[in-house]
């Protein structure tokens, strides 16, 4: 039993590794959207953008007792990405 526990926490570790990676680098190209915006004066929310992360997104998830919480994840993702380019906006 602690055996089992420990590999699958040693597996979260993991996970929560490559994905602290892949979230450095979806706000660095967060940051170069922002630079377009910035040249173009556009805003940052583009609703039908996230939209269409959201389907894109969820059609990935093969289990579906798993797609609400996965469309819940990437909201918050997108949420804290506005707030990311508001702040970069008011103080770069
Ligand atoms: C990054 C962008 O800015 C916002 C954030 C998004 C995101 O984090 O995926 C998507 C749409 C925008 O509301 C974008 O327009 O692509």
């Amino acid at each position: 039993m602690q055996d089992s526990l420990q590999q699958a926490r040693e597996m979260i570790n993991e996970i929560d590794a490559q994905m602290a990676e892949l979230f450095e680098k979806r706000m660095s190209a967060v940051r170069q959207v922002l630079a377009y915006k910035r040249k173009h004066q556009l805003p940052i929310l583009d609703a039908s953008r996230e939209q269409i992360v959201i389907e894109k997104g969820c059609a990935l998830i093969q289990d579906p007792e798993l797609k609400p919480y996965y469309e819940e994840l990437l909201i918050k993702q997108m949420e804290l990405s506005r707030r990311y380019q508001q702040v970069l906006l008011e103080t770069k």
